[in-house]
């Protein structure tokens, strides 16, 4: 498990359940100080020791292990699939409902169209920001991570052009329920998926080069001690930059294989 620079006990938790730990910090100590989840899923990926090797959120409700074992399937079983997308039915969970398939909002409203729009390879893939993914780590290794909460994309669109369409495959894991974020939060997940996009599209030439739209997000939150009286709502300005990781095969041999969080 990576330790994302959690704050509360998880680590011990994770480790007393019989968890391998590795703290995100640890595993890309001595290299430029980056955050989010993308920079958490390549200290796993240069930890990890396996040939296949899967990804998991942890935020995931009803946990069972075909969520791994589902994924790895068609890695074991086709030499010619490379990397495997779980999807899944997304309950949306609120306080007292559930609508059954009311999860995914920012796969709904914002990356299904912008993929369909701009990458319409990619348009059958059932949950293109699925977080439970696995892949050959010899794959895994020869794209960049994008951080934050741009990874999924970028990983699909980069390993599209790597390997090709025919080496990406996707498995029907059934239900997968999580922890929500609030819909300001998403806001500021799609601003970091839009900025993936973008760089996806200049390097494809469909975005003029040199053009970096502003990495600053402005969103309004109703009332609050600091609400402006002539507006009722305090003003909530976020940086949604993205950064990326390099090919973890071109750090190899500037990071040890494992760095175990200290007990
Ligand atoms: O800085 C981060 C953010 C996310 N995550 C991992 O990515 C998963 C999905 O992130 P989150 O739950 O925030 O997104 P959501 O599932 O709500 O889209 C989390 O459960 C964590 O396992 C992480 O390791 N570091
Ligand atoms: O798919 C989505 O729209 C978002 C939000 O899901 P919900 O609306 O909270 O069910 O969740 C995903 O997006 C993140 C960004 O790619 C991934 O990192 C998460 O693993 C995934 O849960």
């Amino acid at each position: 498990m990576v330790d994302s620079r959690s704050t509360d006990r998880t680590a011990q938790v994770a480790r007393a359940a019989g968890a391998e730990v590795v703290s995100q910090d640890a595993m890309t100590r001595g290299l430029p100080r980056l955050a989010g989840k993308g920079d958490a899923l390549w200290a796993g990926l240069a930890a990890a020791e396996g040939d296949v090797v899967a990804f998991v959120d942890a935020d995931l409700r009803e946990f069972r292990p075909h969520f791994v074992t589902g994924l790895l399937g068609p890695l074991l079983t086709d030499p010619g699939v490379q990397f495997v997308k779980g999807f899944y039915h997304r309950p949306l969970v609120g306080a007292t409902s559930v609508e059954p398939d009311g999860g995914g909002r920012v796969t709904e409203l914002m990356a299904r169209p912008l993929l369909n729009l701009f990458w319409p390879e990619l348009a059958g893939f059932v949950q293109p920001l699925a977080g439970e993914y696995a892949g050959r780590r010899e794959v895994l290794e020869r794209v960049p991570f994008v951080t934050g909460y741009g990874v999924e994309t970028a990983m699909l669109i980069d390993l599209l052009e790597l390997v090709g369409l025919d080496a990406l495959a996707q498995v029907d894991l059934g239900e997968r329920k999580h922890r929500h974020q609030d819909t300001a939060a998403l806001g500021r997940m799609s601003a970091q998926i839009m900025l993936t996009a973008w760089s996806r599209l200049q390097r494809r030439g469909w975005a003029a080069p040199g053009v970096a739209p502003t990495a600053l997000l402005t969103q309004f939150r109703r009332g609050g001690s600091e609400a402006l009286p002539n507006l009722d709502r305090e003003i909530v300005v976020s940086d949604v930059s993205v950064q990326e990781r390099p090919p973890l095969a071109q750090m190899r041999q500037r990071l040890p294989r494992r760095r175990v969080a200290a007990a």
